[in-house]
């Protein structure tokens, strides 16, 4: 049976919002109300939920959805593609054996009891290890690419997502953050995995020979500076364990790759250098997707996740961030990003031609629980501050 993505989405939504949909008439105190029809019908559904928006407010689902077909799944902006098969030359491990990664155009279903986990990669990937420390003993489903993990969450392939978000030395993945107000999912907690990357080359292969290192981008940033005293030349792939598979395929003996020690095991591939991240403490967050949201409760640390679009103003940011300060509530993270939408605005005309301002939305992560009376407030005082907003989730911190 094919999955029909649109319909069966739409059904499952709880609240999403696109506040910088077109057309859409968005005024401060108002979340987003959109051209298509039925934003009653999911307002109701939300307001039952959470209970937190004023009555006037109504919600529209995402403006730009469109039913998946197969040219939508194809795959944007990817580097280098692993091969999906890998025909062992013997200096590696018969890989076939592997699970291939899955594709939003795959619409089998799982019917075993064990959780279903979608991760970014291939085996050997620091996401499938955040994937098996968030839940132990899952079953993990390698997807080729973000947005695919978040299909699969969507169409029912999988129970959860687990994706990286934000890295200690590289920073933000706002590949996520866009993706996380394109999709209706809810972030129902989040895990954190300390990576430490290794050289890896074909057996018998010394550092010295290697001429060119294969990784996820973030990857190598992570190692820019041992990568620039070897003298490597850097070459992005999809992920740390799909670089490794390539190397192992190449039989290339000057090719690297930086991954992890698993992923080393898994290709057959020698560790060449241990530990070559620039910074001993490099950590990864990853969050965790579902398709129904948490509900919270105030008996441990919960932490919010909120993004809003302001107006043009001398300090309408700090008077936004100011319901949190005045209610004691701590800000964990706060993290622009220019709307794609509406990327420019022009400011003023009258001095040398027009200035033109970004316009941003902003993502804040707060610590307390919606349950909690004073993150009640602040949001609804929020509400009275921004030109929209979309609440994203609860997740236990
Ligand atoms: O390529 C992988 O192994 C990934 O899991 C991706 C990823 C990332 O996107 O940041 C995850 C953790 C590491 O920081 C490096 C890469």
């Amino acid at each position: 049976m094919a999955l029909r993505a649109a319909e069966s989405i739409w059904v499952g939504a709880q609240f999403n919002s696109r506040p910088d949909s077109p057309g859409s008439h968005a005024r401060p105190g108002l979340i987003a109300v959109g051209r298509d029809s039925g934003p009653d019908r999911l307002f109701r559904k939300w307001q039952c939920r959470w209970a937190l928006v004023p009555a006037q407010t109504s919600v529209t689902p995402v403006d730009d959805e469109k039913p998946l077909t197969p040219e939508a799944a194809k795959p944007v902006g990817a580097t280098i593609h692993g091969p999906k098969e890998i025909v062992s030359k013997g200096f590696h491990r018969d890989l076939n054996f592997l699970p291939r990664p899955l594709s939003v155009t795959d619409d089998s279903s799982d019917d075993g009891t064990k959780v279903r986990v979608a991760y970014q990669g291939i085996p050997g990937a620091y996401s499938e290890a955040a994937a098996l420390k968030a839940y132990p003993g899952s079953e993990t489903v390698p997807c080729d690419q973000f947005e695919v993990a978040f299909k699969a969450v969507e169409l029912w392939l999988v129970d959860k997502a687990v994706l990286p978000i934000e890295n200690s030395v590289g920073g933000s993945i706002h590949r996520n953050y866009d993706l996380l107000l394109r999709h209706r999912l809810h972030i129902v907690g989040e895990i954190q995995l300390e990576v430490n990357h290794c050289l890896l080359a074909l057996p018998g292969v010394r550092k010295e020979e290697l001429k060119r290192v294969l990784s996820h981008p973030q990857a190598l940033a992570q190692c820019e500076m041992t990568l620039s005293n070897l003298n490597i030349t850097r070459v992005n792939a999809d992920d740390t364990a799909g670089a490794a598979q390539i190397v192992a395929a190449s039989g290339q003996r000057d090719t690297g790759a930086v991954a992890s020690a698993r992923a080393a095991e898994i290709y057959g591939l020698d560790i060449v250098a241990k530990n070559v991240q620039d910074d001993a403490n490099n950590i990864t967050r990853f969050l965790i997707l579902a398709r129904e949201p948490i509900i919270a409760g105030n008996n441990k640390p919960y932490r919010t996740s909120i993004v809003f679009t302001l107006e043009e103003g001398p300090g309408v940011l700090f008077k936004a961030l100011a319901v949190f300060a005045m209610r004691g509530i701590s800000l964990t993270k706060i993290e622009s990003r220019p709307q794609r939408k509406r990327p420019m605005r022009v400011v003023d005309g009258s001095n040398n031609g027009s200035a033109k301002y970004f316009d941003y939305l902003f993502y804040i992560d707060f610590a307390a629980s919606m349950a909690e009376p004073r993150a009640q407030r602040a949001l609804g005082n929020l509400e009275a501050r921004v030109l929209s907003h979309h609440l994203f989730h609860l997740h236990e911190n």
